[in-house]
């Protein structure tokens, strides 16, 4: 390879790298190659010495992308979970519970996606929103539509995201003019989608960005047979991803109590199914019982927190703290229009809020064991890993991505918190008063992208090494 194939980006970085901890390096050169991927990191070189380490590197003809003062790079946000024709309903239903607001806000807007003309108009903006607010990875929920799912793997695929798209698998207790025909309609369709994914092309690094993912709405909208069904497919093929809802409302849980008699609880039903394995991404996970916490930890299935969602809904507060002591992995996710914005940014702030109520409730009783994280406030390295690598972990991809290090994907956004940005209130750099030039300058910027960033303090995304998105893009 030429070495003009190289982009080298040159500036502060921000990784990270355990559920307690991350870097911020300076003057640091991250070098990408042609396919994408992260092909070497050298931290504190001084301007002076830039050539001569692309040099010695055998890159001196690199394309060096020059990151200003008040900009920073870092892995891009993964978003474990959103439904993306839900976003024309952001901001409303907040008066339900999840049962009433599937009923009367949102069964209403999906079934709108039987026409693919409107799924194509809104899809197209919806995904362009979320990739501008800084999501690299997302796993989409879409409807029970074929078609219309097929038009939102096609939109992901073209504007370059990487992302798992899933038919929403729906054959009962819904509303009549929103539900499928048969579980055997369901299976059909859910492997028309699957084929029609595995066919997008994966550009020049011969890796799919777009994968299917298997999407029983929940245990009360699956039929027995068609639960069966989609578990001889995730048997018959262990790549296949899994994504589902559990546990996220009390009378949701009694309903599948219900439904399921024969099972010892929530999460025995889709173990039962043979659809709980370290590829099955889980949202919400709000009342878990220990049996369930235990039998989740033991298939190494992942956690969505959507936190945003959970107080939106009243659904209750997520005990990630307890998840993480059990080595279960969690990542954040956005869960638009339960959640009311398409922003990992939110869902980190929610994040931070949902485990200072735990905290609150349980001050004085003596829990604060140390290293432990159940009944203490999540720290900034905690939610930096949520929103980034433990995100990539729920989706059985951080081999790939969540962290900028070699050999893993450039899936990046360059953070820009300059008064230029747009978003002047959240840093006045003008007032002289930051220097922007230490590591305590990076990791004070980094606090307050976290917490007052929004989608304008996101100049560039890169999926794959190719600048998909960011701020007037
Ligand atoms: O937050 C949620 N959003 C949904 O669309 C949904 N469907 C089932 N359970 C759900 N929970
Ligand atoms: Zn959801």
């Amino acid at each position: 390879m030429s070495s003009s194939s190289y982009t080298v980006f040159y500036g502060s970085l921000v990784n990270p790298e355990t559920l307690t901890s991350y870097e911020t390096s300076l003057n640091t050169l991250v070098a990408v190659n042609s396919h994408g991927i992260i092909d070497w990191v050298v931290r504190d070189v001084s301007d002076a010495l830039v050539q001569t380490t692309l040099l010695e590197k055998g890159c001196p003809d690199a394309e060096v992308v020059d990151l200003k003062d008040g900009q920073f790079i870092m892995p891009g946000f993964v978003d474990t979970h959103t439904h993306a024709p839900q976003l024309p309903n952001i901001g409303s239903g907040h008066q339900y519970e999840l049962l009433e607001w599937l009923k009367h806000v949102t069964f209403p807007m999906e079934a709108k996606f039987c026409d693919v003309e409107f799924a194509r108009k809104t899809y197209s903006s919806v995904v362009h929103r979320i990739i501008n607010h800084g999501t690299t990875t997302c796993c989409y929920y879409g409807t029970l539509h074929l078609d219309a799912t097929k038009e939102l793997a096609n939109i992901v695929h073209s504007l370059g995201q990487r992302a798992f798209v899933g038919k929403c698998n729906m054959d009962r207790n819904s509303e009549p003019y929103y539900v499928e025909p048969s579980w055997q309609s369901s299976v059909d369709d859910t492997k028309a989608l699957i084929s029609h994914i595995r066919t997008l092309e994966s550009g020049s690094s011969g890796i799919p960005l777009v994968k299917p993912i298997l999407t029983p709405r929940f245990a009360i909208s699956c039929s027995s047979p068609l639960l069966s069904s989609l578990g001889e497919m995730a048997t018959a093929d262990p790549s296949l991803h899994i994504q589902t809802h559990i546990s996220e409302n009390l009378s949701e849980i009694e309903f599948t109590k219900q439904l399921f008699p024969e099972c010892k609880s929530y999460a025995d039903v889709y173990d039962s199914y043979g659809l709980l394995r370290d590829n099955t991404v889980l949202a919400h996970a709000v009342h878990l019982s220990k049996d369930e916490i235990e039998l989740i930890a033991n298939r190494k299935a992942g956690i969505s927190h959507c936190p945003t969602s959970n107080f939106n809904l009243n659904s209750g507060v997520a005990p990630i703290g307890k998840y993480l002591d059990r080595g279960i992995k969690v990542g954040l996710g956005t869960d638009v229009s339960g959640g009311f914005s398409p922003s990992i940014l939110n869902s980190i702030q929610n994040a931070s809020i949902a485990s200072k109520v735990i905290a609150m409730q349980n001050r004085g009783q003596n829990n604060y064991e140390s290293g432990k994280f159940a009944n203490s406030q999540l720290s900034i390295a905690t939610l930096l890993y949520l929103a980034t690598l433990g995100g990539a972990q729920v989706c059985a991809l951080d081999h790939v991505v969540g962290s900028l290090v070699p050999g893993k994907s450039f899936d990046a956004i360059i953070v820009d918190v300059r008064n230029t940005a747009g978003n002047p209130a959240m840093w006045d750099i003008n007032a002289g008063t930051h220097d922007l030039k230490d590591h305590d300058a990076l990791e004070g910027m980094l606090q307050r992208f976290l917490f007052c960033g929004d989608d304008r303090n996101i100049s560039d995304v890169f999926v794959q090494g190719r600048r998909i998105g960011g701020r007037n893009y």
